[in-house]
């Protein structure tokens, strides 16, 4: 049995090549957790231009974390949240407390040498199915997205998601709803119903824009609109889910099993993707896929950041009963970022497959770690916002320069 949590190292790493997969996460934060016996557990946290308020926040965590009994996670866990007076709604607190939390079960985990998985009811899978995002970066027409998702194709994958409305914002014009459709539908006849196509609508769109937006997609038999309206305007989901059939999906921005309960059951979403990181940790969000298959709802994990996230995150789809469909940015990602686990799992042929070892079931590069620590943000553009893919926040849309 691991001991107490002597202590909690908060490790901000980067590299200054370019990322345009994922330009939100060029910049990670990983934690390692030791106990006083020893035993070494890996977490990590968003970032998305909050990477120095994680770090900070992540103190806040270690204050309450240190000299705690590593076991006794969910009472660690409420520990914090009587403390952290704004956790339910602060994206900052949460992301480092979730950060800690799974490097709290990779410890557990190590010292009973078991795969977390198998703390948490055992294997429903060997194999987790998943599709691919990041793989669109500088894609502008529908050619471009139709020639690059056959290079997606050729790995193996067979569902891709994708943000086709550029740069428009807010709003959408004629020009952004014939473009985005012109996407959709050469993606569609390119592969027929051999590729599932997720929609990616960032949650950028007010309530009109969302209705055009959804309206010229529908046709094309999408797997799920993802976030289709600002995370704000949740009150209105249900009108918006009454004038399409494709299922709407959220999930990367709600912080806990009760804020996603109010969703399910006020009938706002079809499919949630709650995040490891930033819905307080691995436990949390095995509740939250509880609750969903409670209301017979599925689950399609956020994951959209690094290694220690994946990892965590195939812990959960390996045990869960409401799994759908895993997301992943590994093919994208650049080197560095790859080469911070020296194991962990593979994807193969648009699958995942975890080594099976105890913990998360990685092993993390220390060195590697350590060489890529840097103090700082993410890069700022002022042309492109950092929750899109590199290139692809350009021609005549709402929000573009004219
Ligand atoms: O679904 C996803 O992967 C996200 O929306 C992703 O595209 C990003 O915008 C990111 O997570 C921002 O932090
Ligand atoms: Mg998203």
């Amino acid at each position: 049995m691991a001991g107490k949590i002597k202590e909690i190292e908060i490790y901000n790493v980067s590299e200054k090549t370019s990322e345009k997969s994922s330009p939100w996460s060029s910049t990670m934060i990983i934690v390692k957790v030791t106990t006083s016996d020893g035993i070494v557990g890996y977490g990590e946290a968003p970032t998305t231009l909050m990477t120095l308020p994680v770090k900070e926040s992540a103190e806040e965590v270690k204050r309450v974390f240190l000299n705690k009994d590593v076991n006794e996670i969910y009472k660690n866990t409420m520990e914090f949240y009587k403390h952290s007076f704004y956790l339910s709604r602060s994206m900052e607190a949460t992301s480092a407390l979730s950060a800690v939390e799974m490097a709290c079960w990779d410890i557990v985990g190590k010292s009973c040498k078991e795969p977390v998985y198998n703390l948490l009811g055992g294997k429903m899978r060997d194999s987790v199915r998943a599709y691919s995002n990041g793989w669109y970066s500088d894609c502008v027409t529908a050619d471009d997205f139709v020639d690059k998702a056959k290079e997606i194709r050729k790995k193996g994958f067979d569902a891709v998601k994708f943000d086709p409305f550029g740069n428009n914002y807010d709003t959408i014009n004629k020009k952004g709803l014939e473009s985005a459709e012109n996407i959709v539908s050469g993606l569609r006849e390119s592969f027929g119903d051999s590729m599932d196509l997720l929609i990616e609508f960032h949650g950028r769109f007010s309530m009109e824009a969302a209705k055009k937006a959804t309206q010229i997609l529908e046709p094309y038999d999408c797997f799920f609109f993802e976030e289709p309206l600002h995370p704000e305007l949740e009150m209105r989901l249900p009108e918006l889910r009454s004038t399409v059939n494709t299922p709407i999906a959220l999930g990367e921005r709600v912080l806990n099993a009760r804020d996603f309960m109010r969703n399910i059951v006020e009938g706002k979403v079809d499919i949630i993707q709650p995040d490891v990181t930033n819905s307080r940790g691995i436990l949390e969000s095995f509740k939250i896929a509880t609750i969903a298959d409670a209301w017979g709802i599925p689950v399609a994990y956020h994951n959209a950041f690094g290694p220690v996230q994946t990892a965590a995150t195939l812990n959960l789809d390996t045990t869960i009963n409401n799994f759908i469909i895993q997301e992943s940015f590994e093919e994208s990602w650049p080197e560095w970022k790859k080469k911070l686990l020296k194991s962990g799992y593979k994807l193969e042929n648009g699958h995942f497959k975890l080594s099976g070892k105890p913990g998360l079931g990685i092993e993390m590069d220390e060195k590697s770690l350590k060489e890529h620590m840097v103090n700082g943000m993410e890069p700022f553009d002022p042309e492109s916002p950092p929750w899109v893919v590199s290139g692809t926040y350009v021609g005549e849309g709402t929000d573009g320069k004219q």
